[in-house]
């Protein structure tokens, strides 16, 4: 009894004080569009699934629209692995012949995509799953990839090249969650299917869309200016500083960091690598002052 006297006062005051500490940045971001790319690597526990759900209901229920773009390269790679359909990466993008296309595209948009609508639904009826392939959402053009000097065919991959925001600003307007597969409709060849890199394709539609802010969650606490080196963790950088480091970065960073730095080229006010194993890592980069990851802003 008389501890709980004690420490109820500090205990309610520490909470008081977190909850207040959210307050300049709910007005910030109340009616505004947030794109949260959700990648393979932070699905990987039913618990951090929890998490990130009742984040992103969290936003949609303070006024904050949510948009999720979501990849899911390891379940791919299972996917694959099962059906005994060989699998490699050159220079960063998974080499995708036809019958590997139709497996990216029964995981994403036939797998994870309803699997964390149903985890977002659960909190209310608020999500709903779109593929980049519908309703002329994403256009995509193939491309190679340079090794060595020399162009590498990458089959059926390629880069968004073209958005209609259209369908995704429907379903906000309704009140809804869009949750978005990165799969594209190839505009060359019509009626086949592009795997595009999940990070690329949430900064093309936060530009898009005119997004707030951009956030990719990774299984990385950010961005290391000097990699491997755990002390060189940058939380802070402007476009241009991004500009002069990206030449010197590591593959798995470059398509991020690329992401981050068109995002802001493109409007969007800040974007942000944070780490998706933390639980509720999308509510403290948003809505608290030190943020948690590396924060991208224009120059
Ligand atoms: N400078 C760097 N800072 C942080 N991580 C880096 C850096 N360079 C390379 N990496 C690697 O990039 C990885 C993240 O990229 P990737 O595996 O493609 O992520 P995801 O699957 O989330 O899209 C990290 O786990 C890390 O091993
Ligand atoms: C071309 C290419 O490599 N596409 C990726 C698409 C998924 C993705 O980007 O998923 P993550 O965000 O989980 O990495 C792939 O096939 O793995």
């Amino acid at each position: 009894m008389t501890d709980l006297q004690d420490t109820a006062p500090e205990e309610a005051a520490n909470k008081a004080a977190t909850l207040i500490e959210s307050l300049p940045w709910l007005k910030r971001f109340r009616d505004q569009i947030v794109v949260v790319k959700y990648g393979g690597n932070a699905m990987v526990s039913d618990e951090l699934q929890e998490a990130f759900a009742q984040d992103i209901a969290y936003l949609r229920y303070v006024g904050v629209q949510p948009v999720v773009v979501h990849g899911g390269g390891p379940q791919i790679s299972t996917m694959l692995n099962r059906l005994d359909i060989p699998s490699e990466f050159k220079g960063g993008y998974r080499v995708t012949n036809t019958e590997a296309i139709s497996v990216v595209r029964m995981v994403l948009t036939g797998q994870v995509n309803p699997q964390l609508v149903g985890k977002i639904n659960s909190h209310g009826p608020i999500a709903t799953g779109l593929s980049g392939e519908d309703a002329g959402l994403f256009g995509g053009r193939r491309r190679g990839v340079m090794i060595d000097g020399e162009e590498v065919d990458l089959g059926r991959v390629g880069d968004v090249v073209q958005v209609d925001p259209t369908p995704v600003l429907d379903h906000l307007a309704a009140g809804r969650i869009p949750v978005v597969s990165s799969i594209a409709p190839d505009l060359d060849h019509p009626g086949q299917s592009l795997n595009v890199n999940a990070d690329a394709a949430a900064s093309a539609l936060a530009v898009a869309l005119g997004a707030r802010k951009l956030v990719i969650l990774t299984d990385v606490p950010g961005l290391y200016a000097d990699w491997p080196n755990r002390d060189s963790l940058v939380s802070h950088l402007t476009s241009s500083d991004l500009t002069r480091m990206l030449p010197s970065l590591e593959s798995g960073m470059i398509p991020k960091m690329r992401a981050c730095l068109d995002a802001v080229e493109g409007g969007v006010d800040a974007a942000a690598i944070i780490d998706g194993r933390v639980p509720h890592s999308v509510l403290v980069e948003l809505f608290t002052s030190k943020g948690i990851g590396t924060e991208v802003v224009a120059k």
